[in-house]
């Protein structure tokens, strides 16, 4: 029977890789709506709703702290902001359209990343 497989450790360059798309992201115009967790306590709805929060501080202690294994589990979490805001806010909000904004230059840096 095939062992398991251990994902392979976050390597140097994958790991310079993502926190380079990570402080893109912070930098970008349309990030502010996910820079910290959001407040629990200004809306109260969403813990029920929304199962796993997300959002890119919590993303740079994760990888700053070697949570992640691969390149592809930082991936995950990104992804996950992006899922949580469209499940949460109308497109057409404010918020709703930060998170397709930057859903769409996280995938075309992610791509990138990828082809090189
Ligand atoms: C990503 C997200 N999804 C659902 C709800 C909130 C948020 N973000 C917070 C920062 C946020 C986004 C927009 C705001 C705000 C806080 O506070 C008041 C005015 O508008």
């Amino acid at each position: 029977n095939e062992k398991k497989e251990k994902s392979k450790p976050l390597i140097n360059k994958e790991f310079a890789a993502a926190r380079t798309i990570l402080d893109e992201m912070e930098l970008h115009e349309d990030s502010w709506p996910f820079l910290l967790p959001v407040d629990t306590k200004q809306f109260p709805t969403y813990k029920k709703v929304i199962k796993k929060p997300m959002d890119l501080s919590t993303i740079r202690s994760k990888l700053e702290g070697g949570s992640y294994k691969t390149k592809d589990d930082f991936s995950v979490d990104v992804r996950l902001i992006f899922d949580n805001c469209e499940t949460f806010n109308e497109d057409e909000s404010p918020v709703g359209r930060a998170g397709h904004n930057m859903r769409a230059y996280f995938d075309s840096q992610w791509a990138d990343l990828n082809s090189s």
